[in-house]
């Protein structure tokens, strides 16, 4: 058992990946698989077997993998128990509509209450059929397929499902397990540069929040997944470390008892950083914003040495992502986002601060965080980034 012993609570290794047993009963698995969809691989056959499957994918995903996926099914299942349907992207998409549409699909592929909805994408793909699963017949299975690093590394350990909504992100939604997470790490061969360094802000996170090791690890191999990284050993031990990490900090808190999560580091700007944006800034990208604001907070707050601040600010500079935007990094967006964050968290704001690297802690209260230590950390961010008030340079993320 990786964490405390006891009543078999916890996440411990598994042959394939690792396993999370929570106090409140839910178990499930998260499993590094290569070959996924190779016809002779029973990996996600097992869980489909006797079941009606109708399997959900980004256009993306389907030009690059959908044959496999047919072929794969077909191979396993009698062809009136199997389909496939292409669902939209992106945040503008990630919505309750499109989560009943795939209810819509279900409901015409006769898809019963021992039915399984498969997602095979990214997060976004995962949240909106995680949650028309959480749905559909007052709940069925769901197995995600993560196809990219966020996917493997955060959206695929957890059991957070859900749409955006009413101009927030994240905001209708459902804790709904899945009963398989399976991660093949040669998609990550067709990601794009971008989504890669997004999905190097979620591990980034968890690395700040929890080990040093594997945030040294970041800061020697900035161009880790990369092409040209022939560095495949490293990258599959930081991914494990990355969904071991998640799991450990997810597991006794599962379903958000506790309002106070480290694993919230990243995640009181970012979505208001993103809904700002227009969803021109991604997710990872905001939540690198975050941590860079978050972290000159905590050494304004005295909780965080202005050198391991430093030193944490220039990975994620080094990581390829951004620390400042010029467009959403004001002071009453920023205000507005800590209002947000209070009534999300139980109107207790749980600002998360660095306060060494690998170590984490809160600023509770919201009057700990006032409007001038706010536009401190930003005027010291925009300097950083050559976004000081008159300098024509600067960060772009378009
Ligand atoms: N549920 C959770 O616990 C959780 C955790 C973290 C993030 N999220 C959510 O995840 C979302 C971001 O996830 P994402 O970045 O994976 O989004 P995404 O699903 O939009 O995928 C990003 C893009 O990459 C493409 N793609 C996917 N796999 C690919 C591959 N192997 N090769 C080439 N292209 C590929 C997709 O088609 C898409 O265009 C956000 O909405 C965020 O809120 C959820
Ligand atoms: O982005 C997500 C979950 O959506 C994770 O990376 C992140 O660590 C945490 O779950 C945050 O708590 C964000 O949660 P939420 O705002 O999506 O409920
Ligand atoms: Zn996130």
């Amino acid at each position: 058992m990786l964490t405390e012993p006891g009543d078999g609570r916890g996440v411990r290794r598994t042959p394939e990946g690792f396993e999370l047993r929570s106090g409140d009963g839910t178990v499930y698995g998260v499993d590094l698989v290569d070959g996924v969809f190779r016809p002779d691989n029973p990996a996600l056959a097992r869980h489909c077997r006797g079941r009606t499957v109708l399997a959900l994918v980004s256009p993306t995903v389907d030009r690059l993998y959908g044959a496999d996926l047919r072929g794969y099914l077909g191979h396993w299942l009698p062809a009136d128990r199997w389909s496939v349907q292409v669902i939209p992207t992106g945040e503008d998409n990630k919505t309750l509509a499109t989560a009943d549409l795939v209810c819509g699909y279900a409901k015409a592929a006769a898809v019963d209450r021992r039915g399984l909805m498969l997602a095979v994408g990214g997060g976004i793909t995962a949240d909106i059929v995680g949650f028309a699963a959480s749905m559909y017949n007052r709940g069925i299975a769901h197995i995600k397929v993560n196809t990219t690093l966020i996917g493997q590394v955060d959206v695929g350990v957890g059991v957070k499902t859900g749409v955006n909504g009413h101009g927030s992100k994240n905001l209708l939604g459902a804790y709904h397990p899945a009963v398989a997470s399976l991660n093949d790490p040669a998609f990550l061969r067709t990601l794009p540069a971008r989504e890669i360094r997004c999905g190097l802000a979620e591990i980034l996170k968890v690395a700040v929040i929890r080990d040093a090791e594997l945030f040294a690890t970041l800061e020697r191999h900035p161009r880790l997944f990369q092409p040209g990284s022939a560095r495949p050993e490293t990258e599959r031990r930081v991914v494990e470390d990355a969904m071991r990490l998640m799991m450990q900090e997810l597991c006794s808190n599962l379903r958000e008892h506790d309002l106070a999560r480290l694993v919230d580091f990243g995640h009181t700007f970012s979505p208001v950083i993103e809904v700002a944006s227009g969803y021109r800034i991604g997710h990872g990208e905001a939540v690198a914003i975050d941590m860079a604001v978050s972290s000159h907070i905590a050494t304004l707050a005295g909780r965080l040495t202005p050198e391991r601040r430093d030193r944490l600010v220039d990975t994620v500079q080094r990581l390829g992502l951004p620390v400042f935007d010029p467009e959403v990094c004001t002071g009453p967006l920023l205000r507005q986002a800590l209002e947000r964050a209070w009534l999300h968290r139980g109107r207790r704001l749980n600002l998360v601060v660095p306060t060494a690297i690998g170590a984490a802690g809160f600023l509770h209260d919201y009057d700990e965080v006032p409007d001038s230590m706010v536009a401190t950390a930003l005027a010291e961010l925009a300097a950083r980034s050559g976004n000081a008030a008159g300098s024509l340079s600067g960060a772009s993320l378009a």
